[in-house]
């Protein structure tokens, strides 16, 4: 769709469901890589692994004390203990050779192999080992074991052929500990983004500047960066952008990136040169959508498919664009469910939330003594807005907002 909207000013807006719905079936998951269990925690598994080995795969010993047949302490107690002849010694990583008869035990600790012949262990506590400069050392049982107590089985945290992880899994640190145990040592996982932010807007000077003149700071790319990394990204560019039709095109054309989110000049003004860019160079999908703050906002495609997002330059508006429809595009190519992920607190509105039908609103609020509060502020350049915000509440375009005691759920910015 090539459309050229600057200084005509917006028609029609899409709206928020219709253009997430063209994000959600053109936006999917980027490949796999494989990479080694040091490096995967918190990565998305691209497919389910199984156990090809049997954990534990032989059965071990649960508490120090002696490798026995249970049988043999039947009847066993302080006032008449068992005699058993020791054998010899079972120790994690050095197992005892041979096998255990019907009136012997061999030391054991916990961890080490349970030797052949053995079914039972019977714990340090309940045994009185005969001093060892004795000929044939004897230990004496002071209580009966059942066959299979302290002993674990294979398999018994878990059998060969199960699965360890499902695909889509986000990893944690313990997954990372049982797949090591089965024998594993890298992982196929889903790749992460790499993002490039293009910062339009001649007036802006980078972070670290003290403001001056005309010259305002960039304040965008440090939101959007953390934002996409936050979202699974793995390397965020940032590139500053002439306010020059041809700078912007080589910008865009040029970024390698797998997502280009585009900061400032989405409008329609005279200066506002990347809508029309990438409708040259690819193809615009959405400009103008029936939110606010944000509602310049658009996306579009590149001719190979990635996603080119156009976040209006006003601070809130940016960060509202970004969270609607940038940040479930970044989180879906990494494989992390699209879903918001902030956490989310139910609350009643303390005082009225005021929106209009036919548009989504982003309404900063706070939250006092668990009541919602909207901020009162007058527009999406206020950015210190969504720092003394507590949260957001979405009103949806069928809402005329919430009245005082309505429940609303808050999405928390922490
Ligand atoms: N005739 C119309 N004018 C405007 C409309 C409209 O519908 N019709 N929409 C307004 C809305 S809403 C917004 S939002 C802005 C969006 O405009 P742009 O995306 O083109 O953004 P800029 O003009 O480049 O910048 C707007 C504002 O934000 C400041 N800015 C820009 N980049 C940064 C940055 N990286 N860090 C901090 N601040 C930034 C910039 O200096 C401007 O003050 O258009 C309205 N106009
Ligand atoms: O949405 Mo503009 O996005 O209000 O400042």
């Amino acid at each position: 769709m090539r459309r050229d909207v600057r200084m005509r000013g917006f028609r029609e807006r899409t709206s928020v469901e219709a253009a997430l719905a063209i994000l959600e079936a053109r936006v999917g998951r980027l490949g796999d890589e494989r990479v080694p269990l040091v490096e995967a925690c918190g990565r998305v598994a691209s497919e389910e692994v199984t156990a090809s080995v049997s954990v534990p795969h032989f059965a071990r010993a649960a508490m120090d004390g002696y490798a026995l047949r249970g049988e043999a302490t039947f009847g066993a107690t302080a006032f008449a203990p068992v005699a058993l002849q020791l054998v010899g010694a079972s120790w994690p990583g050095r197992p005892f050779g041979g096998a255990v008869g019907a009136r012997e035990a061999v030391r054991i600790t916990t961890g080490a192999p349970v030797p052949e012949g053995a079914d039972a262990v019977l714990m340090a506590e309940y045994a009185d080992e005969e001093p060892s400069n004795a000929a044939r050392p004897r230990v004496w049982a002071r209580e009966a074991v059942p066959p299979g107590k302290h002993v674990a089985q294979v398999g018994e945290d878990l059998l060969a052929g199960a699965a360890v992880v499902a695909a889509g899994r986000k990893l944690r640190p313990q997954d990372l500990g049982v797949l090591a145990s089965t024998g594993v040592g890298s992982v196929r996982v889903i790749r992460r983004p790499s993002v490039h932010i293009l910062v339009t807007g001649d007036e802006l000077l980078p972070p670290g500047s003290i403001p001056e003149g005309a010259r305002i700071v960039d304040a965008n790319s440090l939101v959007l960066g953390a934002l996409a990394r936050r979202d699974g990204a793995a390397e965020v560019t940032v590139t500053y952008v002439a306010d020059r039709r041809e700078a912007v095109r080589a910008a865009m054309g040029g970024a390698p990136e797998d997502v280009v989110l585009v900061s400032g000049g989405s409008s329609v003004g005279p200066e506002d040169h990347a809508p029309l860019v990438l409708a040259e160079i690819g193809e615009v999908a959405v400009h103008g959508v029936a939110v606010r703050p944000s509602s310049p906002a658009g996306f579009g495609f590149l001719p190979d498919g990635r996603a080119v997002f156009l976040l209006p330059g006003n601070p809130v508006s940016c960060l509202c664009a970004y969270e609607l429809f940038a940040g479930p595009s970044i989180r879906g190519l990494g494989g992390l469910p699209r879903a918001w992920p902030h956490r989310r607190r139910r609350c009643t509105v303390g005082r009225r939330i005021v929106s209009e039908i036919g548009r989504m609103d982003y309404v900063r609020v706070r939250i006092e003594e668990e009541r919602v509060i909207p901020l009162m502020t007058s527009g999406a350049s206020i950015l210190t807005s969504t720092t003394r915000a507590d949260g957001v509440v979405l009103v949806p375009a069928d809402e005329e907002g919430y009245g005082e005691g309505a429940e609303v759920e808050v999405l928390l910015y922490d």
